[in-house]
């Protein structure tokens, strides 16, 4: 008995696997701290009852158990791991568990196809394999850093595992329960071979064909540079070693996560060939490592899946890029407007205000700014439909790109709305602050001069701090529904609700907020300092653009003509006819 199993996270596929494989049978899922009963469906008799922690170990106990009884001989038993409907070991929850599903208030699963399984491998399912006395053997090649990793990792989970490898008697650091042997005799050993080995030494594999043919070959290989050769490492080696199923898989996680542990980040593992019984065995091997297999169709993925791990942030690139630009500008724009100027005309040294007073105008510009970006695009693409009257048209790729980054945007902008908040926060600590105001007191003492109350200022900055208070709580509340944990909970109508209707209603509130902070200075032509506005007048026209032609866009007899060419209508059914035969651009 491997301990492999024992080892694995517990979980209810588990359950549905090993009820699906056996054919029709009674799982009820459970994840909450219940008794679980093995029982035979067929004469339903209950075996014991286990917890939650142990099922998987106990069924493995269990399958042997029960095969070394006079049920062996007799027809494959309907066993069955079920969970009673109410917490608590013991006969009673059983037998209302068996009355109910007489009562077929249990659903009873529709047999499943079993996992086809070559001869060479020692059981038919994914649990079988685990509760027999044979294990499966698998065959690694090469013994450099991943294939030690892989190998290690196999054999904790209950396989069988030999090394190809040029120099066996010069193999060191290897998992001592491994077998170590040249390159044909390992292939001979296994019909799944994980080639650990960089592309460039494939050569050898040619020599190899014979021994190798209808053998599935899993290719886990990287390469330095995306787009590095002009065929995919999984497709040459398909090409090189013609009869054998190649699959390519493994190449997302690191020898390091497999040795460490640290899996979490990296738990999906990318699947591609053009075999599918080949596929499946590779993911059942995946499954059983405790990762999860995601099957990108046929060989012709592998080269995406193969620059996948090369790829630098790719969604995060354009946001990066737009974000620095627009503070480097808006930085030395107000250096210009703060600093320069006070120097040039009044020679007054103004540069304490470089750390905060204005990064402390840069961060609130950049935040409302991106987030107007965010939403740019969605009234760029609906002019656009508007305009050409159907939606079966391509946008161009810069305004695909510029909608697949909104997300990237939002959050970059919520990073910044987030330091403005932090800034604003120290401004009554600051030097500069209390010394300004404790001169104008005083200066108001010397000169006896009052400053009458002014209801309209208190108006004005109170309802400033309220709409960005409240601005910055649904910019959170945003960022918060984006988090993929958050939006896998809800349906493509909430998601659409919280990303649209409250996403604008963001935009509003942060520009109104600083409509409201420039108050009456804004158009004041005494602002102008070189002929230059505030920032914030430019910070300004991307957002109150967008909520413009929104605004147009959601007046009803335009909205409807939208709404008509989202659900298909075209203005000009041709146009459209043309551009399906390619006699447009797109
Ligand atoms: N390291 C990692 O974290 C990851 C690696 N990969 C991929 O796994 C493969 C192996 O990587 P890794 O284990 O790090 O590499 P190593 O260089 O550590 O090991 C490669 C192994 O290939 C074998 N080999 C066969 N022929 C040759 C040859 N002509 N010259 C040199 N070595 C040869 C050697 O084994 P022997 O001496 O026994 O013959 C060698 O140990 C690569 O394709 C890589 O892209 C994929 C994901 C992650
Ligand atoms: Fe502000």
């Amino acid at each position: 008995m491997g301990n492999g199993i024992l080892g694995q996270k517990e979980n209810c596929a588990l359950d549905r696997t090993f009820a699906q494989a056996q054919g029709p049978s009674t799982c009820v899922p459970s994840t909450k701290q219940e008794s679980y009963f093995l029982y035979d469906v067929k004469t339903e008799n209950a075996f014991f009852p286990c917890e939650p922690s142990l099922r998987s170990g106990l069924l493995k106990l269990s399958v042997a158990k029960h095969r070394s009884t006079e049920h062996r001989a007799a027809s494959p038993p309907s066993l069955a791991l079920v969970a009673p409907c109410s917490s608590g070991a013991g006969p009673q929850p059983l037998q209302k568990h068996l009355s109910r599903r007489k009562a077929g208030l249990v659903a009873e699963l529709p047999p499943a196809p079993m996992p086809v399984m070559e001869k060479t491998s020692t059981d038919a399912s994914p649990l079988t394999m685990h509760s027999s006395e044979k294990q499966e053997t698998v065959c690694i090649f090469g013994t450099g850093d991943f294939g030690r990793s892989l190998g290690l990792k196999m054999l904790q989970c209950g396989y069988s595992i030999v090394f190809g490898s040029r120099t066996p008697g010069m193999s060191s650091l290897l998992p001592s329960d491994a077998e170590v042997m040249s390159y044909s005799d390992a292939a001979q050993k296994s019909d799944i071979i994980i080639i650990t080995i960089h592309r460039e030494h494939y050569d050898f594999l040619t020599e190899l064909t014979e021994v190798l043919k209808g053998k599935i070959l899993v290719d886990v290989s990287n390469n330095l540079k995306i787009n590095q050769y002009p065929e995919s490492n999984a497709e040459y080696l398909a090409q090189l070693v013609p009869g054998t199923h190649v699959v390519k898989a493994f190449n997302t996680i690191s020898a390091w996560a497999l040795q460490s542990g640290a899996l979490d980040a990296s738990r999906q593992v990318f699947i591609c060939g053009n075999d599918s019984k080949a596929k499946q065995r590779v993911m059942d091997v995946v499954r059983s490592l405790g990762l999860t297999p995601l099957d990108k169709g046929s060989l012709m993925a592998a080269n995406e899946i193969e620059n996948y791990p090369l790829q630098l942030f790719p969604m995060w690139r354009f946001p990066f890029y737009l974000s620095a630009v627009l503070c480097v500008f808006f930085f030395f724009y107000c250096v210009i407007r703060e600093v320069i100027y006070p120097y040039v005309y009044e020679k007054r040294d103004r540069t304490f205000r470089l750390p905060i007073s204005i990064p402390n105008r840069v961060f609130p510009i950049a935040a409302l700014t991106l987030l107007a970006l965010v939403y740019l695009p969605g009234v760029v693409a609906a002019i656009l439909q508007l305009y050409r009257g159907t939606k079966y048209r391509r946008f161009p790729d810069w305004l695909d790109h510029w909608m697949l980054c909104r997300k990237q945007l939002g959050l970059i902008a919520l990073g910044f709305a987030f330091l403005h908040v932090l800034y604003t926060l120290v401004i009554p600590i600051r030097y500069y602050v209390r010394w300004t105001s404790n001169n104008r007191t005083i200066t108001q003492v010397i000169t006896k001069k009052e400053n009458p109350f002014s209801t309209t200022n208190s108006w004005l900055s109170d309802s400033y701090i309220a709409l960005g208070m409240l601005g910055f709580f649904l910019f959170v509340l945003l960022g918060i529904t984006s988090l993929p944990s958050v939006s896998n909970m809800v349906n493509w109508r909430e998601f659409r609700f919280v990303q649209s209707k409250l996403g604008y209603l963001t935009l509003i509130l942060c520009t109104a907020h600083t409509l409201v902070y420039g108050g009456k200075r804004f158009l004041n032509p005494s602002n102008l300092v070189w002929y230059l506005p505030s920032a914030y007048v430019i910070a300004l026209i991307i957002p109150c653009t967008v909520l413009v032609i929104k605004f147009i866009l959601i007046l009803p007899c335009i909205d409807k003509t939208l709404m008509r060419i989202r659900q298909g209508w075209e203005r000009n059914p041709k146009y459209s006819e043309s551009s399906l035969n390619g006699k447009t651009d797109i």
